[in-house]
């Protein structure tokens, strides 16, 4: 293997014990958080340190693997093959989805719900081992979160997100409102975006501003971008502030679940996802990522006298990403988990479309 590390997480695997190794986006560093016994932690008020990972569903306690042991390696990033061939678009699964979705649009429409993020699982059969994988990932998607989970007591999970569910250093913090899908053309330099994606954006970002008023100071909306996740384009608005940092685990449940994965009301949205899912999300458009943890950083003692020595100093942060674009691996069964959000102009054939362009972020890396 490549890197270290990954033999490290190799014996972790072989010897049924919980890890994670990932690499954030644009960062040339693959870290690893090994945990030396089989126990499952779980985060209760958000002082606690280590690898969170949290369900989508807010009854169930986010998971924490412990730092009994972090790793980082250089990662050099290079071209390993993933498909190049179009995958061929699953047949015949899309009518339950899109009446599900119908169904979405009524009750959109009669008033009960603004906005509903919908989902499914797609079930494919895998050759290549948890590490390949992983490698496939950071190869492929440099600007997301790139991840490979595991507990035994939970599974194996892998993923390439793209959204920040919140950022943090002493007291500032960054977080994002994420919404609107369509491919990369080639040959077109930036999308166009129609009415539809717009209002469905708009709508997370005006959510997540009204939901942090209480907790933060300072709130800052960004300009609205369109950024690119692998294939994808997404519409995506920065939003930054203040916070006292006794408050984090307040900051966390008013941002989790965003209506980038769940809507608006988020109660009503939430009711609506488990009436008419059929299945368990399980970490699916949950949350994961390092929280409260010691990284080191350079810092000059005076900016503006080059000569004087940078001292190191430790800081602890937090980066949470939403758990999107994402599979649980079983052996050589893998689950693939993907939604998008349905609004009133919302059309039930191009919401499954949606899903399977989505689907094609971790496909691409799963065929040998
Ligand atoms: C729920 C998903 O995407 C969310 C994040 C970005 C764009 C989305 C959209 O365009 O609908 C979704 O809100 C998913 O990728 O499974």
């Amino acid at each position: 293997m490549a890197y270290p590390i990954l033999n490290r997480a190799q014996g972790q695997l072989e010897q049924g014990l919980p890890f994670v190794i990932y690499k954030k986006p644009k960062e040339f560093e693959i870290k690893g958080v090994f945990q030396r016994d089989t126990q499952l932690h779980s985060v209760t008020d958000f002082t606690e340190s280590g690898f969170v990972f949290a369900p989508f569903d807010t009854v169930q306690s986010p998971i924490l693997i412990q730092c009994d042991e972090v790793l980082s390696e250089v990662f050099t990033p290079g071209n390993i093959s993933t498909t190049k061939n179009p995958l061929k678009k699953e047949v015949g699964a899309s009518e339950s989805y899109e009446r599900m979705v119908s169904r979405a649009i009524e009750a959109i429409k009669s008033g009960q719900l603004e906005k509903v993020v919908l989902s499914r699982k797609k079930e494919v059969r895998v050759a290549a081992s948890a590490l390949v994988i992983f490698q496939r990932l950071v190869h492929a998607y440099e600007n997301a979160l790139c991840y490979l989970w595991h507990h035994p007591k939970i599974g194996t999970w892998l993923g390439a997100t793209p959204e920040i569910l919140l950022k943090s250093r002493g007291n500032s913090f960054v977080t994002m409102s994420l919404a609107g899908t369509q491919m990369v053309r080639e040959e077109v330099e930036m999308p166009e975006w129609e009415k539809k994606e717009l209002h469905e954006q708009q709508l997370v970002t005006d959510y997540i501003a009204t939901a942090l008023q209480d907790t933060t100071t300072d709130l800052k909306i960004g300009d609205l971008e369109s950024v690119r996740a692998g294939q994808l384009w997404h519409l995506r608005t920065k939003i930054s502030g203040r916070f006292e940092r006794e408050k984090l685990g307040t900051l966390i449940r008013a941002l989790h679940p965003t209506p980038a994965v769940c809507g608006i009301p988020t109660k009503r949205a939430k009711k609506f996802i488990l009436e008419n899912e059929h299945y368990d999300r399980m970490f699916y458009t949950g949350y994961l990522g390092e929280l409260n943890l010691k990284n080191e950083v350079e810092r000059s003692t005076n900016p503006r006298n080059t000569e004087q020595k940078a001292y190191r100093s430790v800081l602890e942060s937090t980066e949470l990403f939403v758990n999107l674009r994402c599979m649980q691996l079983d052996g050589t069964a893998a689950s693939i988990f993907i939604g998008g959000g349905i609004t009133s102009d919302s059309d039930p054939w191009k919401e499954w479309e949606e899903t399977e362009n989505k689907s094609q972020t971790i496909l691409k890396v799963l065929l040998d």
